[in-house]
């Protein structure tokens, strides 16, 4: 059996003093698609900062493809092939949509996505590919930050948030996006409140509550109302 490529063992994860995850376990398999759900402030953006040396990882482990990360230096989980896509997107407001894309190359790691096929997916990001990042729409922005994390050639893409403040129709367009990503075989985390994009692009799920997974499933395996009561919303 090959390693998942993402798994979170018993993780305690603080930021200074304050205990945030307490013992989170979870696994995403190659190909998979999990989404990390619960109300806000439960601490799902902070399994992503663990991963990355902003929230303190001080117990158990979080493993990249295989490789257990210290987590103590952002560039350590994107080498070995965590590529995230932050919740508000941080396009880097100096840069044009080009040089935003060429930023997520960084990690320096091969693979079939470069620009050329970047623009492929997103034709809007090659046509705007000189204008500032920011002067895109806010859908467009999505996408750019989406791009900008496939240009690492990533084993998982991490999705924070990924249709917070979007319109209704510009989500869909983001699901139709996700779920080619999804069928092309990238796996993917997924932090996520609208639950219909949950049930569309995720396999498995688990709920987190208090710093530690108290319900786990699968997508298929579970009705939108049970889902929606185990989430809370
Ligand atoms: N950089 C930080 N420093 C200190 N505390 C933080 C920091 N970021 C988040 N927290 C706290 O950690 C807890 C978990 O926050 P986190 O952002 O992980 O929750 P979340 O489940 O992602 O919720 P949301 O949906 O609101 O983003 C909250 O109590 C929050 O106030």
């Amino acid at each position: 059996m090959t390693a998942p490529v993402l798994a979170f063992d018993g993780v305690r994860a603080y930021y200074d003093d304050a205990l945030i995850l307490d013992g989170l376990s979870f696994e995403v398999a190659e190909g998979e698609s999990f989404a990390l759900l619960g109300p806000n402030g439960v601490g799902k953006t902070t399994s992503l900062n663990a991963m990355f040396g902003i929230a303190h990882l001080r117990g158990g482990s979080i493993t990249v493809d295989g490789a257990p990360l210290r987590g103590r230096r952002p560039h350590e989980a994107a080498r070995r092939g965590a590529a995230l896509v932050p919740q508000g997107r941080w396009i880097l407001p100096t840069l044009t949509v080009e040089e935003n894309l060429v930023v997520g190359t960084a990690p320096r790691r091969r693979g079939p996505w470069d620009l050329a096929s970047v623009y492929r997916t997103f034709p809007d990001l090659k046509e705007r590919r000189d204008s500032l990042g920011t002067q895109l729409s806010g859908g467009q922005q999505q996408m750019l930050a989406i791009g900008r994390a496939l240009m690492s050639n990533p084993r998982v893409l991490l999705l924070d948030e990924p249709s917070e403040g979007l319109a209704p129709v510009v989500i869909d367009l983001l699901g139709d996006c996700l779920a080619d990503l999804k069928a092309a075989g990238t796996s993917m985390l997924l932090i996520e409140q609208r639950l219909d994009l949950v049930t569309r692009l995720a396999d498995r799920y688990a709920v987190l509550l208090k710093g530690e997974t108290v319900a786990e499933g699968r997508v298929e395996d579970t009705s939108d109302e049970a889902l929606r009561d185990l989430v809370g919303v």
